[in-house]
């Protein structure tokens, strides 16, 4: 069979100590894709046609029918492109914002990208909103809608909350983070991998305080790993897969991942569709790794609520556990 950019001979960059095993990748009539999105696992949906009618997006023809409005455009110096919360900037005084953003028109941003020289990386990160043109819009009315409520209904997702338009540069990251929504990721060009982890490798992971702008962002950075701060990154155990046109990959709520758009297939443009998490009814014990991650982030935005000053955050988390839960 004619070698795909998805076999894992190419392209697949692994970094040094984490483990990875294949995201399934299973035709959207398979059973099983069902059953694992239903057990809160990532999965790759080959030929949903979630976003069927955008299989045609590309720069010129995004150019052409997006309209004049403004997009929301990310800049990097080093192509990584951790997010972080404008308003929690101010929690930390010496924070250095890594990214800065600028609005534009499509057309600059199209233009931008195809200028070589440029030495910046640039990412295009925009809810769909009702600026676009009518042909954009005749494409979002043709989504498979009936795919994505069919998998709010069955998972009791909440409602969904946002479709992000992502265009981005070849070999731009979106380091490791989880967010707090189901997510289906719909891949309408180019090729990104996904790194996806567990909400219970969380301790591998040393996500940043809650009360950081870079909340829920993993501290380590996997090219260059401080294993003496972070011993346990050593450990991490995850799930690796390259996602391209057509495909959906299904990222559950609360797991980690790592994005990266492939270096050399071009621009990337991708469309997700967050819902709200299910309405938790009856706690059921055990506990599950999200619910773990739910609770920690609680006390822990209780705790410094209460502190008011998040510089005694450290010693009054050290006080509570040391030599009493190690
Ligand atoms: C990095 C960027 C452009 C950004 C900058 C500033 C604020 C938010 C975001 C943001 C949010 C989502 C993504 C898509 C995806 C990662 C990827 O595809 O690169 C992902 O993480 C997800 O779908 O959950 C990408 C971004
Ligand atoms: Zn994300």
């Amino acid at each position: 069979m004619a070698s795909d950019i998805r076999d894992p001979i190419q392209g697949s960059k692994n970094y040094k100590h984490v483990t990875t095993a294949p995201i399934p990748r299973l035709e959207y009539k398979d059973p099983r894709a069902e059953e694992l999105i239903q057990s809160g696992q990532p999965v790759i949906i080959t030929d949903s046609d979630l976003v069927g009618s955008a299989y045609h997006w590309n720069l010129d023809y995004l150019c052409a029918n997006l309209g004049n409005g403004l997009y929301t455009v990310y800049t990097s110096g080093n192509g990584k492109f951790k997010y972080y919360d404008e308003k929690k900037v101010p929690n930390v005084p010496s924070f250095q914002p890594p990214t800065s953003h600028t609005d534009m028109t499509f057309q600059d941003f199209a233009s931008k990208l195809k200028r070589k020289d440029n030495s910046d990386w640039i990412y295009l990160q925009q809810p769909l909103n009702d600026t676009v043109g009518p042909r954009i819009e005749l494409d979002f009315k043709g989504f498979n809608w009936d795919f994505a409520y069919r998998q709010m209904k069955r998972n009791r997702w909440g409602p969904l909350t946002s479709n992000l338009l992502l265009v981005g540069m070849a070999g731009v990251v979106t380091p490791a983070h989880y967010d707090e929504q189901e997510n289906l990721f719909a891949q309408i060009q180019g090729y990104k991998r996904f790194l996806l982890f567990h909400p219970d490798q969380f301790e591998c992971l040393y996500p940043y305080p809650i009360f950081h702008p870079h909340d829920r962002q993993s501290q380590v950075d996997f090219d260059d790993p401080d294993l003496k701060k972070f011993p346990q990154f050593s450990k991490l155990k995850g799930y690796e897969g390259i996602v391209g046109p057509k495909d959906v990959l299904y990222i559950p709520m609360y797991w980690w991942h790592q994005v990266e758009s492939l270096e050399d297939h071009g621009e990337t443009i991708s469309c997700t569709f967050w819902f709200k998490a299910a309405p938790t009814e009856k706690v059921v014990y055990p506990l599950n790794a999200g619910q773990k991650v739910a609770i920690m982030r609680n006390i822990e935005k209780m705790i410094a609520d209460t502190l008011k000053d998040n510089k005694n955050m450290p010693h009054f988390m050290r006080t509570m556990v040391q030599g009493r839960y190690s």
